[in-house]
């Protein structure tokens, strides 16, 4: 099995997507340097794609949520990994700080002490290349397990601006038609998209409404811009339960009658105790 995920070596994502990867029987790993490009990896170059989803601080990673409207892709697993980051620097006066754009969010706090500008890449292990490569003074927010043996003038542990900061990644695929098949005995998750093509007043109403008189219950609801004008958004929203459980089936049919709806899949819920 192919797996694309983001690159290079040493980011979170590499080790989201060997986790993943253990469940297999075999796998190879294959790294692309943007998460836009990890996507579109699948289905030519790779069978299945590792990608960030969700940040417990930072939210939403929104060039993820953004491709599931343009392409059909399949969420097949979801997976958390905790995440820590430390600030190193080759100067105790860097002049500029590379950081992940997600990275960047979830170091907030450490970030305002230094009056410096932040500099985003595709990924940590980018932010950790760029500083290595530095001729000027410059610092970069890196994953605590990419410190290795490198000898940084400076360096502060746990630069998170929560202790318990962990990222959800989801493993995807082309969309087959053929989902996952479903077993009794486990707890799953929905991922859904409700495409704004007849905005109205309360169209988001109505269709949390439905939702709630199935007893759908709601795990995440994210609106993204359509870029097709102000005011206009697609609903990225995860429930519990499979999209074959009657209640999430019968909320879906109603659903449906307004607005386009995009499965995104059903997939073992990683939080599920
Ligand atoms: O750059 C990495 O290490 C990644 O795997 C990407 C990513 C993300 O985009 O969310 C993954 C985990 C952290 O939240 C920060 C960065």
């Amino acid at each position: 099995m192919r797996i694309a995920t983001l690159g290079p070596a040493g980011t979170f994502s590499e080790i989201a997507a060997c986790e993943y990867g253990r469940q297999l029987d075999n796998y190879t790993l294959q790294f692309y340097p943007a998460l836009a490009r990890v996507l579109k990896a699948v289905p030519e170059e790779a069978d299945i794609a590792v990608v960030p989803i969700e940040n417990i601080v930072e939210g939403v990673v929104s060039p993820v949520i953004d491709t599931f409207v343009k392409r059909p892709l399949e969420i097949i697993a979801e997976l958390s990994i905790p995440v820590r980051f430390s600030l190193v620097a080759n100067h105790r006066s860097p002049a500029k700080i590379y950081a992940q754009f997600v990275a960047q969010g979830q170091c907030s706090e450490c970030l305002s002490q230094y009056d410096v500008p932040v500099m985003n890449t595709a990924s940590n292990s980018e932010a950790l290349q760029l500083l290595l490569q530095s001729h000027e003074p410059a610092a970069a927010v890196v994953p605590e397990h990419c410190l290795g043996d490198h000898n940084f003038a400076h360096t502060q542990h746990d630069v998170t601006d929560y202790a318990h900061n962990e990222t959800r990644f989801v493993a995807v695929r082309e969309a087959k038609g053929n989902s996952v098949p479903r077993a009794s005995d486990v707890r799953y998750k929905t991922s859904l998209l409700i495409i704004d093509d007849t905005d109205h007043p309360g169209l988001l109403v109505e269709h949390l409404q439905v939702f709630a008189a199935y007893r759908v219950n709601l795990t995440s609801l994210v609106s993204r811009p359509t870029g097709q004008a102000f005011g206009q958004y697609h609903f990225y929203i995860e429930c519990e339960g499979h999209h074959e459980d009657t209640a999430i089936r019968a909320a879906l049919t109603l659903i449906k009658l307004r607005n386009k709806v995009m499965l995104l899949g059903s997939y073992p819920n990683a939080g599920a105790v």
